[in-house]
């Protein structure tokens, strides 16, 4: 399976950081890439980003409300991440199920949500360093699963799991390859117990304190289906940097 380097944005970028978009879109059209490219970003900034990458960078939204439109202000729902251009929409990323109390179900309810509007979906998952601690962070994790993502009829809507252990998050520290190894085969293996065969299309991203330095590293890894990338994915330098590990 082709890897996916994906960038997130998090709650950063005005419109003076288009110009960056721009030459990360440059980039990704100047090198032949052996792996799969997104940019997630503000929803503010998803339509002009689409503009500027001009068809050679995908866009994807940072997370959608569960329905597609009615009185829920300031949210944004899926139908419109995809109106306004985007492939992808990330749900469950450990900052909202933290600073915004969503549940396992929210998770599940907005991954259906993007599988209804037409988009790929990244469902994030990871533990904390307290489950990390108490010898807790594989089942914390296999419990996330469960309880987050949503089986349309014949098939799993979910197209890949991020695994993000909140204490790599920015912390410049990230989990040992062993560690990496460890979680991302138990993650396969309740996805094939989650959906049969299927289970085994659903990529498997890691995220968290991703650099060019240990990114390479974490890519070889057997079950490591790609990258989602926070602080490094802002600049185009460090994303090309990153970018250019996949092309061996
Ligand atoms: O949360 C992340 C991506 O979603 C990871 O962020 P950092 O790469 O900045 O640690």
């Amino acid at each position: 399976m082709r890897q996916l380097i994906a960038g997130n944005w998090k709650m950063h970028g005005l419109s003076d950081q288009l110009p960056e978009i721009e030459l990360m879109a440059a980039c990704v059209a100047s090198r032949p890439l052996h792996a799969d490219v997104l940019l997630c970003v503000p929803a503010t900034l998803i339509s002009r980003a689409v503009q500027v990458a001009a068809g050679r960078l995908p866009m994807g939204g940072e997370d959608c409300h569960a329905e597609a439109s009615g009185s829920f202000t300031g949210d944004v729902s899926a139908e419109m991440l995809k109106d306004a251009g985007a492939t992808t929409v990330i749900v469950g990323h450990s900052e909202r199920r933290r600073l915004h109390q969503e549940t396992d179900a929210v998770v599940a309810a907005k991954a259906l949500a993007g599988f209804r509007a037409g988009l790929s979906i990244i469902v994030c998952i990871g533990e904390t360093q307290e489950q990390r601690s108490n010898g807790r962070a594989l089942t914390s994790c296999a419990s996330q699963l469960a309880g987050s993502l949503f089986s349309a009829p014949s098939k799993p809507a979910v197209t890949a799991i991020a695994y993000e252990p909140l204490w790599a998050i920015g912390s410049g520290h990230p989990p040992s390859s062993e560690q990496v190894t460890e979680m991302h085969q138990h993650i396969r293996s309740c996805l094939m117990t989650q959906f049969g065969g299927f289970g085994s299309a659903i990529r498997i991203l890691y995220g968290g304190s991703v650099t060019s330095d240990n990114a390479a590293e974490i890519l070889s890894i057997p079950e490591v289906g790609g990258l989602l990338i926070g602080g490094a994915s802002l600049k185009a330098d460090k994303f090309d940097a990153i970018l250019g590990l996949t092309d061996r």
